[in-house]
């Protein structure tokens, strides 16, 4: 039996009830196999498969908080420090009550491929709770994120590991965790990123995963001859990632004609209005029938639909698994001729290869959302000069790190013969060099 085929079947065995974790090492294993076979004796030997993908540590904990009736409630909380080869943990906290261990240790495991595509020198781990901020007042966000940090602050430090955002976690919930790091740890250092810009957060991290999902697409049409101008664009999701993506797609000169949240979707034949999407989801915290009745042009859709409607792109920006087989078969349908990640593997593994089969451009979450990442990498080493870039420094560097990736995965797979492979190019790109450091490391 092949290495990667056995370390596949251990891992399966192992973590039966983890569909979420087992979906992303058979992605990005199965994309490894010529990389591995090229040098399989010395892989075997070292377990390194074996070690990459098992995390260095998983916390679970208990966190209790009171609610506004004076009740106690309790959340797990979750820490999964996954690989530490190339640089401090790095990745965020999703809030949200579908969270589990299963969740986070894929989120975890991608986010280890991702870092080391930034260049940037950033570990991989993930973390969260099932916890779900909607509806909550501030104070109950507050008592739940002080009482988060107050066990969690004992793992982390911004040369251990620097949590930030995901679903749910947004600048509210960085502020109040960061207040009770530096409460009970004594200590004013970048431990989190994603921070308000009053108190060490960068400029442009707000909108980074977005606007560097966006930059990579360019480049990609770029490289095939095209351009974002008059593209029309779907986009899924609502939140931190869809909305700067809609507005850089629209600085780009393309049409972005939906978005969507977990009860619904909006179809706006003139174009998202991101005014009115940034007032409805970042200031009210509302649901999208809020965007359909203060604009006239838009159709609001209870369930998921987004991708039945005819784009040149699409840009899943939503959550995990969103993008389906039949989805895909609609998409090119319907002549989608790109599809760029923007959340966490949003596609599933047969709705890729049905993409990718069918020709259309398709580059996965772990290089096309890296720009969140880098981003936060670029606002600890700011922390620690104790300096604050400009708007424009931080916005040239996300571009220039995009750009980079996409290269950097184009040329993995041409060296492999995959050409046009981003999904095998991204894993084995971002492999190379964590594979390197761990062999380099010595066995631990
Ligand atoms: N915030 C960041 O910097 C980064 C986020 N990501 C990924 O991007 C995705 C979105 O994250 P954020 O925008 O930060 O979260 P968010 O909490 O700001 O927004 C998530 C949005 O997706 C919607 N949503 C959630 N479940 C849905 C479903 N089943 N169907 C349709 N819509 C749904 C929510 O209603 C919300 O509008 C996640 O997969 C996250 O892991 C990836 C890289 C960085
Ligand atoms: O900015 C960060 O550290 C984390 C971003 C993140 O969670 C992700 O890339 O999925």
């Amino acid at each position: 039996m092949s290495y990667v085929d056995e370390v596949l079947e251990r891992v399966k065995a192992k973590n039966a009830s983890e569909p979420e974790f087992l979906q992303a090492v058979e992605e990005v294993l199965e994309s490894l196999r010529p990389v591995i076979e090229a040098n399989e004796e010395k892989y075997r030997k070292e377990a390194l498969l074996e070690r990459i993908t098992e995390p260095d540590r998983q916390l679970k904990f208990r966190v209790p908080w009171v609610d506004d009736k004076g009740q106690v409630q309790v959340n797990t909380g979750y820490r999964v420090q996954f690989n530490n080869s190339i640089g401090p943990y790095k990745g965020g906290l999703r809030l949200h009550p579908s969270v589990n261990i299963g969740i986070i240790k894929f989120l975890g495991f991608e986010q280890v491929f991702k870092n080391s595509l930034t260049g940037l020198p950033i570990g991989g781990g993930k973390g969260g709770s099932d916890f779900d901020p909607k509806g909550k007042s501030d104070r109950e966000v507050m008592a739940f994120c002080q009482s988060f940090m107050t066990e969690l602050c004992k793992y982390i430090g911004a040369d251990v590991d620097v949590p930030a955002g995901d679903i749910g976690t947004g600048a509210r919930e960085i502020g109040y965790m960061f207040g009770q790091y530096k409460r009970i740890r004594g200590m004013y250092e970048g431990v989190l990123t994603g921070k308000g810009l009053t108190y060490g957060g960068s400029l442009a991290r707000t909108e980074a995963t977005g606007y560097g999902l966006l930059y990579i697409t360019e480049e990609l049409m770029k490289c095939h001859g095209e351009s974002m101008e008059g593209k029309t664009v779907v986009v899924s999701g609502a939140g931190n990632v869809a909305i700067y993506a809609i507005q850089k797609a629209q600085q780009m000169g393309a049409k972005v004609v939906t978005c969507s949240d977990s009860t619904g979707w909006i179809y706006d034949p003139e174009g998202i209005d991101v005014a009115l999407l940034k007032e409805v989801k970042e200031v009210k915290r509302a649901r999208l029938t809020e965007y359909a009745a203060a604009r006239k042009s838009a159709e609001y859709h209870e369930g998921r639909g987004v991708w039945q409607i005819k784009c040149d792109i699409a840009l899943p920006c939503a959550t995990q698994n969103e993008l389906l087989i039949d989805d895909a078969k609609q998409l090119v349908a319907n002549g989608c001729k790109a599809v760029c990640e923007g959340a966490n593997m949003p596609t599933t593994l047969d709705a890729t290869k049905y993409l990718q089969d069918n020709g259309v451009w398709f580059i996965c979450g772990k290089a096309s959302n890296a720009g969140g990442v880098a981003t936060s990498a670029l606002e600890m080493s700011q922390n620690s000069e104790r300096l604050s870039w400009t708007f424009e420094e931080v916005d040239a560097k996300l571009k220039q790190i995009m750009v980079n990736i996409y290269h950097n995965i184009d040329d993995a797979a041409k060296r492999y013969n995959m050409e046009g492979n981003y999904v095998a190019g991204a894993n084995i790109a971002g492999f190379e060099k964590v594979a390197e450091a761990m062999l380099a490391q010595g066995v631990c």
